[in-house]
């Protein structure tokens, strides 16, 4: 069995719905997203020859899933009235919607899924929301 693994960063603000304590405030983290692929066999010709995948499609894919949140308010759907989204909208933030609470785990599966969807052979997906702190999706 062969392994990939990549990672990339976003920053980015949330709260969580319906939790008591801190987190129900807004606040920021960097999150850290971790990729892994596996694939019992490389590939055998051109390009890609030797290789599970090139890790510039690799680390592009992930870079661009987590460049979509970057420097945003990541809002669960449903967790805001719609004329607190407006002014939020209206003053110019950047928003991103997202149908999942913003815990490390539904952003950890979110991403396998995002990279299965895409045709990776996503094997596991770690977000770690703080250095010491982190969530782990397996397929
Ligand atoms: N299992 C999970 N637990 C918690 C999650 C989560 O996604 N999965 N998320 C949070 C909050 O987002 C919160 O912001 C994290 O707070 P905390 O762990 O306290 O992180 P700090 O940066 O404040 O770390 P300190 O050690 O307190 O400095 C909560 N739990
Ligand atoms: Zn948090």
């Amino acid at each position: 069995m062969y392994g990939l693994k990549t990672e990339s960063s976003f920053d980015a603000a949330h709260f969580l719905t319906d939790y008591h304590g801190k987190c129900e405030n807004l606040h920021g983290h960097r999150w850290r997203v971790v990729a892994y692929l596996e694939q019992e066999e490389l590939q055998t010709q051109g390009t890609h020859k030797d290789m599970v995948i090139d890790f510039a499609d690799f680390k592009g894919a992930l870079r661009d899933l987590t460049e979509a949140f970057d420097h945003s308010f990541v809002v669960e759907e449903g967790s805001l009235a719609p004329d607190t989204l407006a002014c939020l909208e209206r003053e110019g933030f950047s928003l991103s919607m997202v149908p999942f609470r913003t815990t490390a785990e539904n952003f950890a599966r979110y991403f396998y899924g995002k990279l299965a969807d895409a045709g990776f052979p996503v094997s596991q997906v770690d977000v770690y929301e703080t250095p010491n702190n982190c969530a782990i999706y397996r397929g």
